[in-house]
């Protein structure tokens, strides 16, 4: 089976945000306040998601990321990965978290069948990790990452870069890819949550690549068939990598090969637009139904979302309920 959209796109990916819970609470991400919290009954059970993913799987799907919220947050992770990475026709099981809790969980990760991780890294300098991410502990995410490091882990670092907030910091953090193999990608700020004036933040990748440029020799690399949205360079000499993700200023939508579901079970066609469509009732029926779902929701997915840094209409969503 293959899950292909009306305008040709593959859809071989699904982010599935397992929680819309966090330990942390980026300014980029969610309000400092307010968040109404869901009930135990909101949030699809571990069995429920693993049936989302085996019929996602039966329709094509050969890469999971579990986001979230914090996925390591949600207690029974573990076992839940293991049942995951062992669907027949899965060939990539891969998880975004912010890191605070991969000291410990780096190992116990590795022998779910988790294959990659990308982590979130937004400044290096303690004080102002903890103002963007309203208290972080820098220290243990680099403890985790370190950790994930020694477990074999392929690791991607993500940064938000936001003007005036963090934006000073491009070379340093794209230093770390100097001596480790990490790829590290830079991330256009989008709105969440409605915000005004969110375009003042936006620092566009292609600003952020010329910066680079003038520090580094960038060699463009190639994408593979089960990439992510990054634009991936190479420095000659260096162990790692560094990339743009433009969703504001460069649509990757044109190559877009993934769908979403959230934690309490709506399938979303695309992070910004287009439909959403409620899993629950067809949890209740079998798994043949599951699959038209996912088939209907990628038959309804936009060709590109609307936004750009002209459009003054604030996007009213949370990134936290969605997983990125
Ligand atoms: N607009 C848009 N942004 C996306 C999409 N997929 C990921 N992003 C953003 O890219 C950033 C990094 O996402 P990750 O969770 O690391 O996933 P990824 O980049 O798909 O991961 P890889 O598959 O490892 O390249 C987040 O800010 C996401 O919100 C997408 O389909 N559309
Ligand atoms: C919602 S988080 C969930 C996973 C995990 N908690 C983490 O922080 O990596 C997934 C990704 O979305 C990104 N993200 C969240 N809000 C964003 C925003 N307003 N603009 C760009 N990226 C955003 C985060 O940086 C992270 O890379
Ligand atoms: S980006 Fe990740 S770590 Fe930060 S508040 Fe959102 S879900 Fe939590
Ligand atoms: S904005 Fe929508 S169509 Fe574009 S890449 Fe993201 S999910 Fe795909």
């Amino acid at each position: 089976m293959e899950l292909v959209d009306t305008f040709g796109r593959r859809i071989n990916y699904l982010r599935l945000s397992i929680t819309d819970r966090c330990n942390m609470r980026c300014r980029y991400c969610m309000p400092a306040e307010g968040v109404e919290k869901l009930t135990h009954s909101d949030v699809l059970s571990y069995e429920e998601l693993l049936r989302i993913g085996r019929a996602a799987v039966n329709e094509g799907v050969e890469k999971i990321r579990v986001t979230g919220g914090e996925p390591l947050v949600r207690k029974g992770i573990l076992p839940f990965l293991s049942s995951l990475s062992a669907l027949p026709g899965l060939r990539q099981l891969v998880l975004t978290t912010n890191g605070v809790l991969l000291e410990e969980l780096a190992a116990p990760l590795h022998a779910a069948g988790v294959q990659r991780l990308n982590v979130s890294l937004d400044s290096l300098d303690p004080a102002r990790f903890a103002a963007v991410t309203r208290g972080g502990d820098l220290s243990r995410v680099l403890a985790g990452i370190e950790a994930a490091r020694r477990e074999g882990f392929p690791i991607k670092l993500n940064m938000v870069v936001m003007r005036g907030v963090n934006d000073d910091e491009v070379e340093s953090v794209a230093s770390l890819a100097l001596d480790a193999p990490f790829s590290v990608r830079f991330i256009e700020y989008m709105p969440s949550s409605g915000e005004e004036r969110w375009q003042s933040l936006v620092v566009p990748g292609e600003e952020i690549l010329r910066r680079l440029s003038a520090r580094f020799t960038l060699e463009l690399v190639d994408r593979g068939a089960l990439s992510g949205p990054a634009r991936e360079y190479r420095i000659p000499g260096a162990a790692g990598t560094v990339g743009i993700i433009t969703p504001v200023t460069g649509h990757f939508c044109g190559d877009c090969n993934r769908i979403r579901v959230t934690s309490t079970g709506k399938a979303k066609s695309c992070l910004f637009s287009g439909g959403e469509l409620d899993l629950r009732p067809y949890l209740q029926e079998g798994d043949a139904a599951l699959q038209e779902a996912l088939r209907r929701i990628v038959r309804e997915k936009p060709h590109r979302h609307q936004l750009t840094q002209e459009n003054d209409e604030p996007t009213p969503f949370a990134m936290s309920k969605i997983g990125g």
